[in-house]
């Protein structure tokens, strides 16, 4: 045993120790792993992606809703295979309710829809810009989060409802200052598949899945989903009809293998026609291989695309007429869309189309050469707000130099300096950055400079 002096020794040493290990242990400033952190300037690139969304939301007569980040996982056991599905970001909570962080925004919406039963004025156009998550193990090391502006039209059983909705991701591109040499949107309906199928025997309730795995087969080779098709009771033959009826590029092609009653050949020609009557037909393109990776579409199916990248997908959206039902509701005609906000983001800086947004668009510094004319100072940046102005005060003791560097760095148009001299004659003096020139003002006559500056 340590006599009692040695003891306290040892504790004192141990406790500086565990002190300095306090000290050394430094907090991991990332934001969780797949999440990202919006700084000013982030924020304002967000804000301006977001602020052309909601001008064609309401450019088009949509309204906007929005619904928990937390649903219950219930919404989203479809059991189809789906990607969107099978990397759900769900957790059990305290109450031991069995929750996820919403995927995908469609299914809040029907829950929205169906709460209020028939209470709603069909049809609805209803647009939200919301956060969706995925859980996917690192090894891809790919994003966890992205916001997904969906827009979506509920009650409406033609496919006027989908050229509606491709004219609105059309009136987003022009805005944006995209053109139909950058961007092409494939536009096909599920019916053509559903049509072979029907044609080959295989049965309504396979039709979902099977889509989900032809998605796949675009992005995997056929023996990755082998056992999946087997499974699905798909045997090669099926297969093999299926991969050539979607290589096809044109409807009349189409046509010549579904024949001339062809629901799906109707739909898409009417759908056609609507697009020229819009003028975007020069977006559309025909691609019988756009099958989407959501189970519950059920007729068209589009997805905007970059024609100069890797055709990586933009955006995508379809008809999922029988979601509500799937949920025990009354059958309700709905086509919507999905626009990530990551690859557009992408797309506009490599087309060099992109604003810049790196100032906060101050329009006036105001600075007191003097502590004792700070109450006069704030006095004058008031007056400025309240006739528009967005102003930054200097609001410590700083010296002329680092307020002209301030005003400099963070892009402000003028600099009002109140000044001990001018102030006594009832004016302050105004610097314009972009010019450089310093004017002196008189203070009964901001408001109208304020008004010949802004306009
Ligand atoms: N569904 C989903 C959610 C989050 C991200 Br990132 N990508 C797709």
């Amino acid at each position: 045993r340590k006599s009692s002096a040695v003891a306290d020794k040892d504790l004192i040493t141990k406790t500086e120790k565990g002190a300095q290990k306090k000290k050394q242990t430094k907090l991991d400033t990332n934001p969780p792993k797949g999440t990202r952190d919006f700084y000013p300037e982030d924020m304002r690139q967000r804000t301006w992606l977001f602020s052309q969304w909601r001008d064609v939301a309401k450019t088009y007569g949509f309204s906007e809703y929005d619904a928990p980040v937390l649903e219950s996982e219930s919404l989203y056991t479809r059991k189809a295979g789906e990607e969107v599905t099978e990397q759900l970001y769900n957790f059990v909570d305290k109450g031991d309710r069995a929750v996820a962080l919403r995927p995908e925004m469609t299914p809040s919406l029907a829950r929205m829809v169906m709460a209020k039963k028939g209470g709603l004025n069909l049809p609805l156009k209803w647009f939200s810009i919301p956060q969706c998550w995925r859980y996917e193990r690192m090894t891809r090391g790919r994003r966890r989060e992205h916001f997904q502006w969906n827009m979506d039209v509920w009650g409406v059983d033609g496919v006027e409802a989908e050229a509606e909705l491709l004219s609105a991701m059309v009136d987003f591109f022009e805005r944006v200052g995209l053109t139909a040499q950058d961007v092409g949107i494939k536009v096909n309906s599920r019916m053509v598949i559903g049509e072979v199928l029907t044609e080959l025997g295989i049965p309504e309730e396979k039709f979902a899945a099977t889509c989900v795995l032809v998605d796949k087969l675009e992005k995997v080779p056929i023996d990755a989903i082998q056992d999946d098709l087997a499974e699905l009771g798909l045997d090669r033959s099926v297969v093999e009809k299926l991969t050539e009826v979607l290589t096809n590029k044109s409807i009349e092609s189409i046509a010549s293998v579904l024949g001339p009653e062809s629901e799906a050949v109707k739909e898409l020609s009417k759908l056609m026609s609507l697009c020229k009557a819009y003028g975007i037909d020069e977006w559309i393109l025909f691609d019988a291989s756009v099958v989407r990776g959501l189970a519950y579409y059920t007729g068209i199916v589009f997805e905007a695309f970059d024609r100069k990248g890797e055709l990586r997908a933009i955006a995508g959206g379809g008809r999922y007429d029988k979601l509500l039902e799937t949920f025990g509701g009354d059958p309700t005609p709905a086509a919507g869309f999905g626009f990530g906000d990551a690859v557009i983001i992408e797309l506009l800086k490599e087309r060099d189309v992109l604003p810049s947004f790196s100032s906060a668009d101050i329009d006036s510094v105001v600075f007191a050469m003097k502590p004792e004319l700070y109450d006069d100072a704030i006095a004058i940046a008031t007056k400025l707000r309240k006739a528009g102005q967005s102003v930054d005060v200097v609001l410590e003791k700083k010296k002329t130099k680092w307020v002209f560097k301030h005003a400099d760095r963070i892009q402000s148009k003028y600099v009002i300096i109140v000044a001990p001299d001018e102030f006594a004659n009832g004016e302050v003096s105004v610097k314009d950055l972009s010019c450089g020139e310093q004017t002196s003002i008189k203070i009964e006559e901001l408001n109208e400079w304020v008004e010949k500056t802004s306009s």
